[in-house]
């Protein structure tokens, strides 16, 4: 039999820029609070922002819609992702490319202190640090967050230029 797992905090970040970006952020965080073994969901509010590409900023790309929730979790790092596929998967999302214009787009930005060195599963987000479109929502929900490994949300965001 295997062991329970004990509660975790994590972290999500949810980002869409393709279709109705409010509804798919307002279903998202519908269909987190609908995942088993998991309860305490808390999300900031949606905020827009510009599209981050590979090469930087793109002020002429859709812009997107972006939020964060905390929630606390019985579901292991790596179901938790799953899950976050399955979601992904039923509003829509297809294409894969990489930072490509996405109907909705979930990270695992936090599980705990848990570190993991993927490459299924990346523990913490490796770009949490330098993501204001995630930093910023974040904090709203929790203003005394740390990213593992990288320190608090609120020097974090000190540190970013722009
Ligand atoms: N912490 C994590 N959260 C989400 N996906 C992760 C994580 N760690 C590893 N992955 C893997 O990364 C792969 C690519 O994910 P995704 O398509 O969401 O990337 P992206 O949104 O284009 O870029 P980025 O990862 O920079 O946000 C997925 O197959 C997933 O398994
Ligand atoms: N503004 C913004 N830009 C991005 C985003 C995002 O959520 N918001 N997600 C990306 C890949 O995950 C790439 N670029």
């Amino acid at each position: 039999m295997s062991r329970p797992v004990p509660p975790a905090a994590a972290v999500v970040a949810i980002g869409a820029n393709l279709g109705d970006t409010a509804r798919a952020i307002d279903d998202a965080v519908r269909a987190l609070a609908a995942l088993p073994l998991t309860d305490r969901v808390r999300a900031s509010d949606a905020v827009e922002t510009v599209a981050v590409r590979l090469d930087g900023p793109d002020p002429e790309a859709p812009r997107y819609r972006n939020a964060v929730a905390v929630l606390q979790t019985r579901l292991a790092p790596s179901v938790l992702l799953a899950e976050l596929h399955r979601i992904e998967a039923e509003h829509g999302r297809v294409r894969r490319e990489r930072w490509g214009d996405r109907t909705l787009d979930l990270d695992l930005i936090a599980y705990g202190r848990v570190r993991s060195a993927g490459p299924a599963l990346l523990l913490p987000h490796p770009r949490a640090h330098e993501r204001r479109f995630v930093l910023e929502p974040w904090q709203q929900v929790d203003p005394d967050a740390e990213l593992p490994g990288a320190g608090a949300i609120a020097s974090l965001l000190a540190g970013l230029d722009g």
